[in-house]
């Protein structure tokens, strides 16, 4: 079981460069210091956490000035790492898989002989690391549709309850887009399931390449999309959600099943919380279908 799942953790390409910030800011690691290196990464199945622990370790076999995890789940920068004249990369391998990239920089050379004592650092590593990416893993998982990679219902309920709560402390806008395609199911009666699945994937695509933030993307199974917009594109949420609605209208995939879209748009408003923003929005989803379809109604 659990080696089955390290096939989803294996690191595919390798990324670029991740953002880095200042040395000083490093945080004190509540681990002792008399801990060996393994025993330490075991208190943790953080992958960040086990950066952290690893990034003091080497801070001892030479001066880091950054250090950086690359996985297949996500870029771990060690806090307070900054860019440096040097720079080390490392591909972390335990049976014949390969982990992550590791990537060290620092003010001095790396020379051959600490290469060497980096890479026994690395291998004391390896099995904590190979356990935090499967939790981590299983984590992305569980939040996420299958099919098209957007954030589920799940990773939706709680996301909606954090833009609102965000929303209201900082006085901006907050608003929800739910999608619904229309005629879908007879993509799936008359050219098949896969089709179905293709349209679903490119209404997915779409939506991808029209917003900026992916990670507002959500689908709840069958033909439902919601949007979560923050700030300044809820303040121009309707010519979103008319400009999402023409992208995928005008889909050569939908146009050849007929497929459309339709829309509800409800704004926060201050007496609202979550459910009341989505009820405003469903109710206006079902106006828009029962207006004939393929348009978008506001609560
Ligand atoms: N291919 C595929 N079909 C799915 C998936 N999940 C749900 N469905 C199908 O999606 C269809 C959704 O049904 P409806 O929303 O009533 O279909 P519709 O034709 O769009 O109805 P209107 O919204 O009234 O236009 C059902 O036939 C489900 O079986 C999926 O992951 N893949």
């Amino acid at each position: 079981m659990e080696y089955a799942l390290l096939q989803d953790v294996a690191f595919s390409s390798a990324p670029g460069y991740a953002t880095i910030t200042k040395l000083q800011h490093w945080p004190e690691l509540p681990v002792s210091a008399e801990q060996s290196l393994v025993s330490q990464l075991q208190t943790t199945l953080d992958i960040q956490q086990q950066v952290n622990i690893v990034s003091m370790a080497v801070g001892k076999i030479l001066p880091l000035s950054a250090l950086q995890l690359n996985t297949a789940v996500g870029e771990f920068p060690a806090r307070g790492s900054q860019v440096a004249a040097f720079e080390h990369r490392s591909m972390l391998v335990l049976n014949q898989q390969c982990l992550a990239e590791l990537v060290y920089q620092s003010e001095y050379a790396f020379t051959p002989m600490l290469q060497r004592e980096l890479l026994l650092l690395e291998s004391e590593w390896l099995f904590s690391l190979r356990n935090a990416l499967v939790v981590a893993r299983l984590q992305q998982l569980a939040l996420k549709d299958t099919l098209t990679g957007l954030g589920n219902r799940r990773f939706f309920d709680d996301a909606i309850a954090k833009a609102v709560l965000l929303a209201q402390r900082n006085d901006s806008s907050c608003a929800l887009l739910l999608l619904d395609l229309d005629n879908f199911k007879q993509v799936n009666d008359i050219a098949g399931h896969a089709a179905g699945d293709e349209v679903l994937l490119t209404v997915a695509g779409c939506l991808r390449d029209t917003l900026r933030a992916t990670d507002s993307l959500f689908r709840f199974g069958g033909d439902e999309f919601a949007v979560l917009l923050s700030g300044q594109d809820a303040d121009s949420a309707q010519l979103v959600a008319r400009r999402l609605l023409k992208v995928i209208n005008q889909h050569h995939l939908c146009q050849q099943y007929k497929v459309s879209a339709s829309a509800g748009l409800a704004q926060l408003k201050p007496d609202m919380d979550a459910g009341r923003l989505f009820k405003a929005a469903d109710e206006a989803l079902y106006d828009a279908k029962n207006a004939g379809k393929s348009t978008v109604r506001f609560a």
